[in-house]
């Protein structure tokens, strides 16, 4: 009997990294077969359901499912009430508004009422604008918005920048920032606090422990007794290490693990081997609850 369901999106770029995390914190897709509406995970507790990325909010909040992975930008845009249990770390991108290079605006002072602004997100941009006392004519898009102010249909426009390419390519120029955007694990607030409370954190434990996994590394090696006051001075307070004996050895070695992040690891390892660490491992983690 499936008791809960999360809405996955059925398409777009953080489609297949959203599979990849349910993977990996042990809710593999059963039937990975490409465009079915509903899929078994290895958890018979738990369901997936594809739709997408920016119905998902509403869903969620609807209570058609209990809990999603999307947008905050589509969680705001659609003001659906939904739990944010935790960030996922990818999908980073900014709502900007942003202006044809040659012209002259530059920033909010620059602008006033009436100003026709193109966009994805009506909700979100007028919203923005009003609360900084612009009454703006919003012309709704929903793709291609960069074009709109060079085929007149807009002075300006609110888009996603994430590298800033598209608006480079488009000569446009940044003149404001709307919202910071990235992907959430979100939950509908009935199931969250009463029905599926256990589960849904379950759940949200499990994704959390595969976040946090993929930022770090755990580094093991083989240290001299006379070497390890040096090597335990050189790794990160917070994470142990860890010492343990080495037996079938004639020289006194023990072996010394830790769990580090990821960007220490290239300079740690240097140190390491300069303060006499041997046979040093940097072994992917999986999860970390
Ligand atoms: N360039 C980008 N970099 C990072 N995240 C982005 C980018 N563009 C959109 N996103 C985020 O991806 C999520 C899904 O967006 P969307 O539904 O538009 O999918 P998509 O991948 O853009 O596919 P499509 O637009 O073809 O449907 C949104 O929350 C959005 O903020
Ligand atoms: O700053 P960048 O890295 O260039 O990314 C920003 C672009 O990415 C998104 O478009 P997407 O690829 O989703 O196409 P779409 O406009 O059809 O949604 C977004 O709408 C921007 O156009
Ligand atoms: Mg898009």
């Amino acid at each position: 009997m499936m008791k809960i369901k999360i809405s996955i999106p059925s398409k777009g770029r953080i489609s297949d990294p959203a599979v990849a995390i349910l993977e990996k914190a042990g809710l593999g897709l059963k039937d990975a077969s490409n465009r079915k509406l509903f899929s078994d995970t290895h958890n018979p507790d738990i369901s997936v359901m594809f739709a997408r990325a920016a119905d998902i909010p509403g869903f969620v909040a609807d209570g058609v499912v209990d809990m999603g992975i999307t947008g905050l930008d589509l969680i705001k845009e659609s003001d659906s009430e939904v739990e944010i249990l935790t960030d996922l770390k990818f999908g980073q991108t900014s709502l900007v508004l942003a202006s044809p290079e040659d012209s002259d605006i530059n920033s909010l002072n620059d602008i006033d009422s009436g100003i026709i602004v193109a966009t994805e997100f009506p909700n979100l941009t007028e919203s923005y604008l009003k609360e900084k006392g612009i009454d703006a004519k919003i012309v709704e898009l929903t793709g291609s918005t960069e074009i709109a102010p060079f085929i007149g249909l807009a002075d300006i426009i609110a888009d996603l920048t994430s590298t800033g390419t598209t608006l480079k390519l488009n000569r446009l120029k940044i003149i404001d920032k709307v919202l910071d955007s990235s992907i959430k694990l979100i939950a509908n607030k009935n199931a969250y606090n009463n029905k599926y409370k256990n589960l849904i954190e379950t759940v949200s434990t499990s994704i959390k422990g595969v976040i946090d996994a993929e930022r770090k590394k755990l580094l093991m090696m083989n240290v001299s007794k006379d070497n390890l006051q040096s090597i335990k001075s050189l790794m990160p307070s917070m994470t142990g290490p860890t010492v343990s004996e080495v037996l079938s050895d004639q020289e006194e070695t023990v072996a010394v693990q830790a769990v580090v992040d990821d960007e220490e690891v290239f300079d740690l390892v240097n140190k390491l081997k300069n303060a006499g660490a041997r046979d040093i491992l940097v072994v992917p983690i999986e999860r970390i609850i």
